[in-house]
């Protein structure tokens, strides 16, 4: 029988990984997830016949908080008759030492995404086990008690071999490291109970940076566990049907190209019409090309560009909408979706859609009801299924589809934490002052009214290979040639102008930019934010965190004069559009993007790729597991994420010459701290991968060093690789959607803006900071009809809400001295700390933050988060005494 491990989840970021090893350690195990909370010992105990051994993985907190760690503690307690092998990691091992007596202390250095040399006897578990550097993620450990003289102590007594020993724990040391003593002395690093098959590490086996102390030792145990289950006669059960909903289908649950709980698409998929032309002097011409396409006729309208201005980024993608081009908007918590068609356009040739109410500006908006099972994801998927299209030009890679972005909060309400919710543990714990109750549901008062999703499903779109300087003008509609030639011809018109007669003039664009005036710009208020990070850094001594990626808002205020310049004009100019080019100019970047999809308005310039997915390929499986004699298909679809952390300034201060490619890799690779904060994300991405795939899941580049315009960054690459049955709507051999979204849905909102593990992390977050994030940290980017994708973080950018000034307001300072200018005030314009009470017109927020760790220092981290914001700021003229 194959063998069946029970996985307990304690919400931690890297259980996955976990299965993961266990996969590669057992021939073919079925293994279980559980979350520690959601079985009973009553329940779980009849079900126990069937498993060859327990994993408990590790998580936050702490093992001596009942709701930290659920029903482990009951595990260590099973009765004789229910005994089975158990294999804890970390807050695993922890609760082990605590359920025999060890006693938990805090270290006095915590390890969080540390490499130590672990010293074994090469006994039990380390059998044959060589050298073993371990990652560490944790702030606790456990000490034994020390032996203590025969007569003076009530002892546990055990029987081994023929001589009588005499022991003060049924719990046995296997294995500690020698942190420095002014660190944390000896720390305990794994343990075995002497009578029960219970073992457990401290380090982290399944990290991708263990070398020794992983496969190896995982074997080990489920050999001990094998041997120890056959002299205790424990003969596995076969699982009943009626008892595996109590632990859910084996991991990684079978996907096919469709999702199960999805009905199969009514509709032939669409057709793509490409034209492909040569342009080399196109990739250096597209926002003439927008302006060309339209992108300044009308503020009002939507218009979409999603942007390669710098390496590694290849394709820009221009969304070339018509009037009825449908504009999806959805907020957390609301059970329908919203669809709007603007009729302000001037020209169309597409059909009227049926049905919907005209509102009286003109716009035509319909409300989609959320059927009972569906959430927003699964009426996305079904939308895309019916709008799926084939044909287009293999090499690029959006052929129609939506695009848009989707909000942090998105992402924290997907993860089941309440939008309105602050844990009280939190909010005693770490703000006494603001904690509030807030009614079932409610966002946080004051919060965001705007939409979480905002998207627009794109019929028309021109393509620009950067490398190429290839051009692919295309559309799903049918016989649409007419338009696919006319937006040719322009094209070819924009490639062609000498250079310095744009369609806008730089001269002209300037005038609109100065005639916005000077920003009022309104930092974060410093000393809250140093108070957070100090705040931050608390729960990451407690267990609580591994890392918290904190942020914080800061907002840019155009004065009223600003709309002086559109008077004269039938139509609004935009100014949006003019910042994006600045923006752009300033700050190149592989992810930038506009998108103005009213009342929301995004620009950025990320450099960070949360995640793409391939559009799925087809091919014959080579695998013999297929029943039928018939070749069967099978799709694949390779999916990447390129976390980012690690950040250094080019500029060096007084000088002239920038931080060099060597020196930054030295800087940062060089850096403990750094490279730590790396590898936690690339292990919590790991996870959030394989949560989806499976085991197949690698990282490709580990801490790589690349080049923006004002920042040296450090980037690691995840790759994962998806192979699934067709599923049956391409029972003709054509390929379905594959799942690369339900990866976006299960691993928003990107670690990479959270910290690990996940989900604790984003409670103390939210616990910390004043305000939701909104667009800011969320993702952009796009779903295409032939089933890739592709998703930048949304950082380095700034966004408004054009119906509301308020939305992202933080609450006022709470001492006099919080409004003391900050250090950026010292430059030419306005810049204000948190105090902002301006007539303004257009008000933009930007979002900036940066990984805290046990390591870090409050002064360096304030600096890093205002570098990055200033790669945004350097844009609306309101840095200039600070240089770059
Ligand atoms: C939080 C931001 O960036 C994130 C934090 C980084 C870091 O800590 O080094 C790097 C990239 C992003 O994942 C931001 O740009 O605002
Ligand atoms: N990785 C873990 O399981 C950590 C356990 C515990 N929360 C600690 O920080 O020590």
């Amino acid at each position: 029988m194959q063998p069946r491990i029970l996985l307990i989840d304690s919400y931690d970021s890297f259980s996955f990984n976990l299965a993961s090893l266990c996969h590669q350690s057992l021939p073919s195990p079925l293994i279980h997830i559980i979350k520690n909370d959601t079985l009973t010992l009553p329940q779980l105990l009849p079900l126990l016949s069937s498993f060859t051994a327990i994993i408990i993985g590790p998580g936050p907190g702490s093992p001596t908080h009942a709701q930290d760690v659920g029903i482990i503690p009951a595990l260590y307690a099973l009765p004789n008759a229910h005994l089975l092998p158990i294999f804890g990691v970390c807050l695993g091992l922890q609760s082990l030492g605590v359920a025999f007596g060890a006693k938990l202390r805090r270290l006095r250095v915590v390890k969080h995404g540390q490499i130590s040399e672990v010293v074994h006897g090469g006994v039990g578990i380390f059998e044959g086990v060589g050298e073993v550097r371990a990652v560490r993620y944790h702030s606790l450990c456990v000490d034994l008690p020390s032996p203590l003289p025969p007569s003076t102590s009530v002892f546990i007594h055990t029987h081994t071999s023929a001589a009588e020993t005499t022991f003060t724990s049924e719990l046995e040391e296997l294995a500690h490291v020698d942190d420095e003593l002014t660190e944390n002395g000896r720390v305990i690093m794994a343990l075995r109970h002497r009578t029960k098959p219970f073992y457990a590490v401290q380090y982290h086996p399944e990290s991708v940076c263990t070398s020794g102390g992983g496969l190896q030792v995982l074997q080990n145990f489920f050999k001990i566990a094998e041997e120890w289950n056959a002299e205790h006669g424990r003969v596995l059960e076969p699982l009943e049907e009626r008892r595996t909903v109590l632990v859910g289908a084996p991991w990684p649950r079978a996907r096919t190209a469709l999702s199960s709980s999805s009905s199969s698409p009514r509709t032939a998929p669409r057709k793509v019409h490409t034209t492909t032309l040569t342009h080399p002097s196109l990739s250096s011409r597209i926002p003439e090309l927008c302006e060309a396409l339209g992108v300044l006729e009308d503020d009002g309208a939507p218009f979409v560009l999603l942007d390669s201005a710098a390496a590694p980024g290849r394709f820009s993608i221009i969304a070339c909408l018509t009037p009825h081009s449908p504009v999806l908007s959805y907020r957390v918590g609301e059970r329908c979706l919203v669809q709007t068609t603007s009729s302000r356009f001037s020209s169309s040739s597409s059909p009227s859609p049926p049905g919907g109410s005209s509102s009286p500006g003109g716009a035509r908006i319909q409300r989609h009801e959320l059927g009972d099972t569906q959430d927003v994801w699964s009426w996305l998927k079904d939308y895309m299924d019916e709008r799926r299209a084939e044909g287009g030009a293999e090499e690029v890679p959006f052929w129609g589809g939506l695009v848009g972005c989707v909000s942090y909060e998105a992402g924290v309400a997907g993860s089941g934490i309440p939008l309105d919710a602050r844990r009280p543990r939190f909010a005693e714990a770490l703000r006494p002052s603001t904690a509030q109750g807030r009614g079932e549901g409610e966002r946080r008062k004051g919060e965001s009214q705007h939409s979480d999703f905002n998207l627009v499903f794109v019929e028309r779109s021109v393509v620009i290979d950067t490398h190429t300087g290839r051009t692919y003008v295309q559309s799903i509609v049918d016989g649409d040639e007419a338009w696919v030639r006319a937006t040719g011809v322009i094209v070819g018109e924009v490639a062609d102008k000498p250079i310095g007669t744009g369609l806008i003039s730089a001269g002209e664009s300037e005038a609109t930019v100065s005639a916005v005036g000077k920003p009022v710009v309104t930092l974060p208020n410093k000393e809250r934010y140093i108070r957070n990070i100090n705040a931050a850094k608390e729960a990451l001594y407690a267990g609580e965190s591994y890392e918290l990626c904190l942020t914080a808002r800061t907002k840019v205020a155009f004065p009223a004069a600003s709309s002086s310049s559109s008077r004269k004009s039938k139509t609004r100019p935009s100014s949006s559009w003019d910042k994006y080019k600045k923006l752009r100019a300033s700050n190149p970047a592989p992810f930038s993007a506009y998108i103005r999809l009213q009342p929301t308005t995004l620009l950025s310039t990320s450099p960070e790729r949360f995640l793409s997915y391939s559009r799925p390929t087809v091919a014959n499986s080579s695998s013999s597991s297929s029943s039928t004699s018939t070749p069967h298909k099978v799709q694949k679809q390779l999916c990447q994420l390129r976390p980012i952390k690690g950040t250094l300034r080019k500029s060096r201060p007084g000088s002239d010459s920038p931080i060099t490619r060597a020196e930054a890799e030295h800087l940062l690779r060089g850096s403990a701290k750094e490279v730590a904060e790396n590898l936690m994300i690339v292990d919590l991405i790991r996870h959030d991968l394989g949560g989806v795939l499976g085991p197949r899941v690698n990282v490709k580049s580990f801490c790589g060093v690349e080049e923006y315009e004002t920042v040296w960054q450090m980037v690691s690459v995840v790759e994962g690789v998806w192979e699934g049955e067709c599923g049956h709507a391409d029972g003709e051999g054509g390929r379905g959607g594959g799942v690369g979204w339900e990866v976006l849905r299960h691993s928003l909102p990107p670690g990479s803006m959270t910290g690990a593990p996940k989900k604790r992390s984003m409670e103390i977050l939210q616990a910390l900071e004043d305000s939701e994030r909104g667009i800011y940290s969320g993702v952009l980017g796009y779903w295409c009809v032939g089933g890739g994708g592709d998703w930048a973080v949304t950082i380095r950018s700034c966004f408004k809400y054009d119906d509301a000034h308020a939305a992202v307001e933080e609450p006022p300072s709470s001492s006099p001295s919080s409004r003391a200018p900050s250090r950026a005030s010292s430059t030419s314009n306005d810049i204000r700390a948190d105090d902002f009470s301006g007539d303004a017109t257009e008000e933009w927020v930007i979002g900036a933050g940066g990984a805290i760790t046990a390591l870090s220092d409050p002064e360096a981290e304030w600096e890093e988060m205002v570098l990055k914001l200033e790669s945004v700021l350097r844009s609306f003229g309101a840095l200039e005494s600070r240089g770059r």
